[in-house]
């Protein structure tokens, strides 16, 4: 087992390139739901210190330091905060296990996809110099002009507690390719590593007021951020809900936002496929995989009824072999869910489940071997039928709901039953079949015999209830720059509208 001793550093809030205490002095318990122990605390922001950080962040664009960096100048501090992370990462994935239950492996792969996205954006950031101005003709002898691409302004990042680290670098690394100021909002249920990635700014000496850190509850911290008149765009990422309120703030004064908000996601398994344990692995990694607390989890198996009962079958001996162990134990693949909330929620929806009549075919209780901690056996549900909850709503943990079809236009009609859009996989080896569903399913991320594999160079996101906007590649850096056409009177010659009055 790795060290559970790592010490966690009692930190304040970072702002302005300092750690500075909260105004009200107010702290929240950081939870290892691994033990149930209170592990530490975090400073809790309120309304005051989001005015004071979005000052800062004014300050730092104002300023030479940040606001008239090229971007091959911001690419150096991106750099050097992807290798101070690569540095640290063995402490680093340890404090986002305490603190998340994610799997140490898992936290560790999170750390290099951290170092990854910087150094990614780092590249962008230097590409975006000769990108910046866009010549355009006009076909005009009377005007030129070009289109400017520049920081979009003082941004606030609100982000969730699945993946703590990646998911604010997601939105933390492009905004400062881009040159913009950052306050980013982690959530209070994991905000450790958020924390430490300030330590990192200071240590690199990132520009004061460059990025800003505020922890602290949501509608404490993350409101007042959502609804501060100089904050020029909200990036979230979380609950339906949450994204619905962030929405109706920012709506008040026509600031822009993009939503990342969570699904439903379908897997469709094809019975002309060569291999069932193949399938088998890619099913149980789409919604076993952090808990099933992944916003793309495929937590819907559609599955030809021809091969159905042979590929549940495969599901539950795979299954069974899951480890399920405290995370930083070695093997661990399946560590608890984040927070005691959390686990009556996961727990609730298998009950609802249960008495809507479906039949909990393996899990669905706390694993016997572990008397603490807040963990939830892998859970495979069928006899669902489209009118129950656990077929329609989020569950956000280790629950894959099975429905079977007949025939492809079924399966098509089943995988877009959601409100949701973000990600949609099919298994199948024919090409065509699988062109027809790429085209078909309603979402932002089609899987093609696999579930989950993320790069930073594609758009991340979705479409209908599971939000708008796109993270990561190129569409993660546009959304954080303004776009500015400069067009100029080229001509010697007045411009005539008027009478002229020196004609009278
Ligand atoms: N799509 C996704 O990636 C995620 C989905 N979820 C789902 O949401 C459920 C609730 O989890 P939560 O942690 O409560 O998610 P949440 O959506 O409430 O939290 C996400 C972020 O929004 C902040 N926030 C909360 N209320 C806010 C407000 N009024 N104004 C501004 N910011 C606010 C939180 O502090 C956190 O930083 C989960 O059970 C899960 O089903 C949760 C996290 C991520
Ligand atoms: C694809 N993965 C698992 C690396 C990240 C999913 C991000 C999310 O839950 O929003
Ligand atoms: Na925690």
């Amino acid at each position: 087992m790795a060290n559970r001793n790592v010490p966690i550093p009692r930190r304040q809030l970072y702002i302005g390139g300092e750690w500075r205490e909260p105004v009200k002095k107010k702290r929240i318990p950081i939870i290892n739901p691994a033990t149930e122990e209170i592990i530490g605390d975090i400073p809790a922001a309120t309304a005051e210190d989001v005015d004071i950080a979005v000052e800062a962040a004014r300050k730092a664009i104002a300023r030479d330091d940040w606001g008239s960096t090229t971007g091959a100048q911001r690419a150096k501090y991106l750099r050097a905060i992807a290798a101070k992370v690569l540095e640290k990462k063995s402490v680093l994935a340890t404090l986002e296990s305490l603190d998340s239950g994610k799997t140490l492996f898992e936290s560790a792969a999170d750390m290099d996809d951290v170092a990854g996205c910087f150094e990614y954006y780092a590249d962008l950031a230097e590409a975006l110099d000769s990108r910046r101005k866009i010549p355009v003709n006009l076909n005009s002898d009377s005007f030129k002009t070009y289109v400017l691409r520049e920081p979009l302004g003082v941004v606030g990042l609100i982000t969730p507690w699945n993946y703590p680290l990646l998911m604010a670098i997601w939105k933390v690394a492009p905004a400062l390719a881009a040159g913009c100021a950052a306050i980013l909002k982690p959530s209070e249920l994991a905000s450790i590593t958020c924390l430490e990635l300030g330590e990192i700014c200071r240590e690199i000496g990132l520009p004061s007021g460059a990025l800003n850190i505020l922890t602290g509850l949501g509608p404490e911290a993350g409101g007042p951020l959502a609804s501060h008149p100089h904050v020029d765009k909200i990036s979230f990422t979380g609950s339906g809900p949450t994204g619905s309120k962030i929405m109706t703030a920012a709506a008040q004064l026509v600031k822009p936002v993009s939503l990342e908000l969570g699904g439903k996601s379908p897997i469709v398994v094809f019975d002309d496929i060569d291999n069932l344990d193949i399938a088998a692995e890619w099913t149980l990694f789409g919604i076993f995989v952090n808990t099933g607390q992944v916003c793309s989890a495929t937590s819907r198996l559609i599955v030809q009824e021809s091969i159905a009962s042979a590929f549940l079958d495969r599901l539950l001996k795979w299954t069974k072999n899951i480890k399920i162990s405290d995370p930083l134990e070695e093997d661990c693949k399946l560590g608890p869910v984040v927070s005691a909330g959390q686990y009556e929620k996961v727990l609730k929806f298998i009950s609802n489940a249960k008495s809507e009549g479906a039949t909990i075919l393996y899990g669905g209780e706390r694993p016997q071997h572990l008397k603490k901690g807040y963990y939830v056996q892998p859970t495979i549900i069928t006899d669902v039928n489209t009118s129950m909850e656990i077929w329609k709503e989020e569950v956000f943990g280790p629950v894959l709901c099975v429905k079977t079809f007949k025939t492809e236009e079924e399966a098509i009609e089943l995988a877009n039953d959601t409100k949701y859009g973000l990600a949609a996989a099919v298994m199948s080896k024919d090409v065509k079949r699988c062109e027809r569903f790429t085209k078909a399913f309603q979402s932002g991320i089609i899987w093609i015999n696999c579930s989950q594999p993320t790069f930073n160079q594609l758009p991340w996101g979705g479409k209908k209830r599971s939000g708008f906007g796109r993270d990561l590649g190129e569409w993660g850096l546009e959304s954080f720059l303004n776009i500015k056409q400069v067009t100029e009177y080229t001509s010697a010659e007045p411009w005539a509208f008027y009478k002229s009055p020196s004609k009278n």
